[in-house]
């Protein structure tokens, strides 16, 4: 085998060798002969023609004793002779045809180039009808030359079989078709073609010739519809795509032909430049309330903000800003104040300004008497990096300036010199002016004290300024603006709910779509298929935000597993990041095909909280996902979801979907409706929400919290249907309602679960109003490999159960695998969101179907309710850090949080298990445990093998029970030797 293999690779290098030699083998050596006479008979022939002589001696003519006048001689007056006898006039081509022919048959063609025989017969037959036409042509319509018929005996035979019966004129026609049929059987030139290439060249010249006369350049008039479809999808196709995307185009044509996709003939290509598909623009978002809000706001708050007009006339000088600066009546406000003002003000300022963000958030908080906060927000990149650098330049110098100067007299000079910085300041921003002027205010009044009098120093003015100097040497060491803080003294928003002010809206977003494109892309779609020799219409498209859909209608009995099973490969071949099948689009026949957009848009939480099916969902669980392929806003409930399990690979987006989920959440239900139990073993993602008044315990980052946190809930879950059913409703909502109805019908209702002894009260309390419970465990794999099987149980527990009881899970877990998704969760879960995931694998682990792996990243992500197989997909909504800090502030400046300290501190005693629960380890004690123990502590001998030979068990199951006996104290862990020293006492024999 392998030797005639190597043979095989010789021959083949041979061969290579010798065509690489300039020498000609035999049968070209022969070839390359023949090719040499025949050029020279065809030269020979052409003087034998053009020096024809008709006194010359020939086959036809008889000369005696005269010299021969033919250049070719004898020999050529004969040829010359015969070929006009023969063809007439048509002598003339002869010799080129025969240099022709014998080019085409000599030339050095491939071995391996097989000879089509149909192509050559036709050819052969074209040729021939070509020159019998061509001579009886002639022999109709030129005039004889010399004493040779114009078209030969050829011609001559033919006409006079003609002309008796179709006459001159119709001879001529019969014989003009024919020998067009003749040119199209030997050149394989289409006349049609032909005819549209003159068209085209025709149309093209007039345009040429009218835009000329116009005096205009390069303006085309009927080439511009068709330009640039051809330019920008002809180069792409191959010939036989082209013609097949074309012949598609006729429905009827394609609905019978599905079995030869490849021999489609070529349709019109009119049909094709004019064809237009059916695209779906989307509706501009509706937008009515956002803008309502924050234009209602603007015109309130230009009225009373000076302030806020500076900052509008950004084009205003240096000069004008700081006579505006000056003008401005705060500045003589300030300076009536009273010391205790002062005093009150510098605290609280030291306080508010102790964070790097304090400034922006009062602004959100405020919005009566800070500055506007939409003009704000369309500033907000600039100004939020500003106005951090701010705090940290001008604060922190200012306060070490202010620590000397105000405990003692003798830096009262120095105090002045905030004037030039002052100036300074004011030329950079508004910012610093609203500092410095701050900074003047609190420095002045000690400076007008002390100038007053040189004087005893009154006792006032020492307190005062002892406190001040105390409060600011506090201030200063917990005032490093890098430092999260927790402030206080936020005054309370007069809004029930946090509003859309807060949040960040984006300018004004072109929503350029461009038809023309998306059509090149709907044929190029179909060419590609066409490639792979699927047959497909695009019927319509859906361009969105992020994606473009394209529906496509299948041609009957193509398989849609098969453009599935192709997706990469389009991908590929249309040059996108990924594509996405649509297998099945409910209320449609059609599949669908999912392209990312070359221009991608951000869903703003904004955008998607200020729509219509937001603001009129009335659940508090309400949460925002994002907006669905065509820009609508989806919404969700989460007491319907009831639980959902939120999965990605890191960087997915995964942990602002969860956000958006909370914030969402935070917008429509106060602390009274919705509570969280939040659990983020990664310690950042959910830290933010620390001291909100919805937060039923602090944010847990302990894993053995977190295990209790959710044993609490089951705990709670319990108690819950225990009071539902001692009321007889069936779910949170019902219990809720009875409640209100009893409250006003004046017989509220007891606590029926009261014993005596459980309080000090005499009678049981009243019942109150039970809020939703959501708990969100930011990284569940990490509560997973710390706590075990033990979570799986209590999640998978309160996932069946906990819906009546109005408890809900939100799982994020960026590990979709099936030792952290396990067949329990998932079967207690049902709905599911899936980020971008890195293999097909992790998506069917997820959504149970793929096409996860082909999302685009960035919060794109699948949405699979529960009870549905159909995913949707959803461009999930995106909330800046700032948006987050912007809502828990305007919260937390509306209550604080009552924690409940035994979510997280309930330890696992024989009287707090839950019903069916069992202590740590005991359900994990082996049935043989009680014997072992007896036999160990007898023979005195803790060995794994022991064990395993005296209880014939495998090495697993004696190994695990004594590490549980070692667990128990029974033996010791295993010494440098791996011996086990039995620690339990050995038993006491009874003598008797
Ligand atoms: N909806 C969105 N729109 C635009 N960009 C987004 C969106 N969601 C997330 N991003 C971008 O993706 C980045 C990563 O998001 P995120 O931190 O939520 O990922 P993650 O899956 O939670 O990652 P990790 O598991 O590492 O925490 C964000 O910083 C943001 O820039």
């Amino acid at each position: 085998m392998f030797n005639e293999n190597k043979k095989k690779v010789a021959t083949i290098i041979k061969t290579g060798e010798a065509s690489s030699s300039p020498r000609l083998n035999g049968t070209q050596r022969l070839k390359e002969c023949v090719l040499i006479l025949a050029v020279l008979v065809s030269i020979f022939c052409t003087v034998a023609l053009f020096t024809f002589n008709p006194a010359d001696p020939s086959w036809s003519q008889t000369a005696w004793g005269m010299d021969i006048q033919n250049s070719a001689g004898i020999v050529g007056a004969w040829v010359a002779d015969t070929l006009f006898f023969t063809f007439g006039s048509l002598a003339y081509p002869i010799p080129l045809i025969v240099t022709a022919v014998a080019w085409i048959f000599l030339r050095n063609r491939d071995q391996e180039e097989p000879i089509d025989l149909m192509i050559w017969g036709t050819r052969l037959l074209g040729l021939t009808v070509l020159i019998l036409t061509s001579c009886a042509l002639a022999d109709l319509n030129f005039d004889d030359i010399w004493y040779f018929s114009s078209g030969g005996v050829i011609g001559d035979v033919l006409t006079s079989l003609a002309v008796p019966t179709l006459n001159v004129l119709g001879t001529t026609l019969v014989l003009l078709f024919v020998w067009g049929a003749g040119f199209t059987l030997l050149t394989g030139v289409s006349w049609l073609a032909m005819v549209e290439w003159i068209g085209d060249y025709s149309i093209r010249l007039v345009t040429a010739l009218v835009n000329k006369l116009r005096g205009e350049k390069e303006e085309n008039i009927s080439a511009i519809v068709a330009q640039p479809q051809e330019e920008a999808v002809e180069p792409m196709f191959t010939s036989e795509s082209a013609s097949r995307r074309d012949s598609f185009e006729n429905d009827g044509l394609a609905q019978n032909e599905v079995s030869h996709p490849v021999e489609e003939p070529l349709s019109d290509k009119e049909a094709k430049q004019t064809r237009h598909f059916n695209i779906h623009m989307p509706e501009v978002a509706p937008k009515v309330e956002a803008s309502a809000v924050s234009l209602g706001f603007q015109a309130d708050k230009s009225f009373d903000e000076p302030v806020n007009e500076r900052e509008h006339s950004l084009s205003a000088t240096i000069e004008q800003l700081e006579q505006a600066a000056l003008n401005d009546e705060d500045l003589p406000h300030y300076q009536e104040q009273t010391i205790e003002d002062i005093e009150n003000r510098q605290l609280e300022d030291s306080e508010v300004s102790a964070m790097p963000w304090a400034q922006e958030s009062e602004e959100h908080i405020y919005p009566d008497t800070q500055e506007n906060p939409a003009l704000e927000h369309e500033l907000e990149p600039v100004l939020s990096s500003r106005h951090l650098d701010h705090v940290v330049e001008d604060v922190e110098p200012n306060l070490e300036q202010q620590e000397p100067t105000i405990s003692t007299f003798d830096v009262i000079d120095d105090l002045e010199e905030p004037e030039p910085h002052q100036s300074e300041s004011n030329s950079e921003s508004q910012f610093v002016d609203s500092d410095v002027e701050k900074f003047e205010e609190v420095t002045e009044s000690p400076l007008i004290d002390s100038d007053l009098a040189e004087q005893p120093v009154d006792e006032d003015v020492d307190a005062f300024q002892s406190l001040v100097s105390d409060a600011q040497a506090n201030a200063a060491g917990k005032q490093n603006p890098f430092l999260v803080q927790k402030e206080s003294f936020l005054p309370m928003p007069a809004e029930p709910l946090p509003t859309l002010e807060l949040l960040y809206h984006p300018e004004k977003r072109e929503n350029f779509i461009d038809r023309e494109a998306l059509e090149n892309i709907a044929r190029l779609v179909e060419a590609k298929l066409a490639d792979y020799k699927i047959k497909a219409r695009v019927v319509d498209i859906f361009p969105g935000p992020v994606i473009t859909r394209f529906e496509l209608d299948l041609a009957p009995g193509v398989k849609v597993s098969r453009i599935s099973s192709l997706s990469m490969d389009l991908a590929r071949s249309l040059s996108a990041i990924a594509v996405r099948v649509v297998e099945v689009i409910p209320g449609k026949p059609y599949v669908g095909l999912e392209l990312p957009n070359v221009s991608r848009q951000t869903v703003f939480f904004s955008d998607v909280v200020s729509s219509p099916t937001f603001t009129e969902a009335v659940s508090p669980t309400t949460v925002v996902l994002g907006q669905d392929i065509a820009g609508d806003a989806v919404i969700a409930d989460l007491a319907k979801m009831p639980h959902v399990l939120v999965a990605g690979t890191t960087g997915s987006g995964k942990s602002v979907g969860v956000n958006v989920m909370i914030l969402s959440m935070l917008y429509k239900a106060s602390p009274e409706e919705v509570r969280f139990i939040m659990i983020d073993p990664k310690m950042l993602e959910l830290s933010i929400y620390e001291g909100i008044p919805h937060l039923l315990t602090e944010v847990v980052t302990d894993m053995k919290d977190a295990s209790n946190s959710l044993r609490w809930c089951v705990g709670e879950m319990e108690r819950r249907y225990k009071l539902m059913s001692a009321l007889g409703v069936r779910n949170v909502k019902g219990f809720n309602d009875k409640l209100k109805m009893a409250a006003e019908a004046g017989h509220p209702i007891h606590d029926p679960l009261w014993r005596e002894g459980d309080s000090m009260d005499p009678e049981p309390p009243l019942l109150e109003k039970l809020p939703y419970i959501v708990v969100i465990i930011d990284e569940f794999a990490d509560l997973m490999m710390v706590v075990g099987k033990k979570v799986e149980e209590l999640i998978a527990r309160l996932a069946q159960k906990a819906r009546a009881a109005g408890i809900h899970l939100i799982l994020a877990t960026q590990r979709p695998s099936v030792d952290v998704i396990t067949g329990l969760i998932k079967a207690n879960i049902p709905t599911r969101v899936a980020f971008t995931v890195s293999t097909k694998t992790d998506s069917r682990t997820i959504l149970d179907q793929g096409g996860a792996e082909s999302l685009l990243g960035m919060g794109d992500m699948l949405y699979l309710p529960s009870g549905s197989s159909h995913t949707i997909r959803v461009h999930g909504a995106f909330a800046s850090d700032d948006d987050v800090h912007a809502v828990v502030n305007n919260w937390k400046a509306r209550g604080r949080p009552n924690y409940i300290d035994e979510i997280t501190n309930g330890d696992q005693t024989p009287e707090t298990l839950l019903p069916g629960e069992k202590m740590e380890g005991d359900e994990e004690r082996d049935a043989l445990f009680d014997q072992v123990v007896e036999h160990v502590v007898e023979s005195r001998r803790g060995s794994v093998s022991g064990v395993q030979r005296k209880f014939k068990i495998g090495y697993n199951r004696a190994a695990r029970i004594v590490e549980q006996l070692e667990a128990q104290g029974i033996v010791s862990a295993p010494g440098h030797n791996g011996n086990r020293e039995v620690l339990a006492p050995a038993p006491t024999r009874d003598m008797n």
